[in-house]
């Protein structure tokens, strides 16, 4: 049987094509650090050049936001997997046959934290959005109020890193779930979070308002 992909089916053309190609530019200018100096001026009139042919397309930002809302399946912008994203690591979620979800993904330079490995707000990132899926995929659209996280193990930069979560249950308004980052067999991080359910109209509309239209 072919397994489910739970995180958006990523394309190598269009808007993908070009999130990856800016997340192989993030990568190569963390790489090379200082050694390009000498080169920034050009470099920087250069991707000033490619970032004004791109802005030319962008709506305004409700606009914006509303046809990312509008698009069917899982979110494709989101920053932990979102293949539209070049701001997210290219992580893919798969259904197992108990439900959960597991993926793996391997991080570069950008996302390190202590030397050499990675940052522990990349892992919370990682973390807090397979577990929000993993409610997801259960029929519970919920958002974090509560997200308690231990760092076990360093993840070395570079490493395959394997994604593990899982829907626990409903209380009331409140969905719980937990997570693994696991290098091989040793796991470095692991999570539960607590949610809350997007069922109400009003929590729904806090979340569709923008800022300047709180205020
Ligand atoms: C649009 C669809 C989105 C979803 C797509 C899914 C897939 C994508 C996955 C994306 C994943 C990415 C995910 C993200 O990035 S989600 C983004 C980060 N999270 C937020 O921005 C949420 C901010 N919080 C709020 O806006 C409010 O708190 C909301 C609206 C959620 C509730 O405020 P409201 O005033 O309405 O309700 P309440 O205060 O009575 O609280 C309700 C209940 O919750 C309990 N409680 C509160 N805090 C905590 C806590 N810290 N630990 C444990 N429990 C806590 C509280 O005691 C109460 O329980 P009970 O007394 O009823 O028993």
């Amino acid at each position: 049987m072919e397994a489910t992909l739970a995180t958006a089916q990523p394309r190598d053309t269009g808007i993908d094509a070009v999130a990856s190609a800016t997340r192989r530019l993030v990568d190569a200018i963390t790489r090379a650090g200082g050694a390009i100096d000498a080169d920034a001026d050009r470099i920087v009139a250069d991707l000033d050049v490619l970032t004004a042919r791109i802005d030319a397309h962008a709506p305004d930002l409700p606009e914006r936001i509303a046809t990312m809302w509008r698009q069917p399946g899982p979110g494709r912008f989101d920053p932990a997997g979102g293949t539209e994203n070049p701001l997210s690591p290219p992580v893919s979620l798969w259904v197992e046959p108990d439900g959960s979800l597991r993926g793996e993904v391997t991080l570069g330079l950008a996302f390190q934290g202590p030397p050499g490995h990675i940052h522990g707000g990349t892992s919370a990132m990682l973390m807090d959005h397979a577990l929000g899926i993993a409610n997801a995929r259960a029929g519970y659209a919920a958002v974090t109020v509560g997200l308690d996280i231990s760092f076990r193990a360093a993840i070395p930069i570079g490493s395959t890193i394997t994604i593990l979560a899982r829907h626990d249950g409903r209380d009331g308004r409140k969905v719980r779930s937990s997570g693994e980052l696991r290098v091989g067999d040793l796991t470095c991080v692991t999570a539960t979070g607590t949610f809350v359910l997007m069922d109400d109209p009003s929590t729904r509309e806090k979340f569709r308002r923008l800022p300047r239209e709180q205020a």
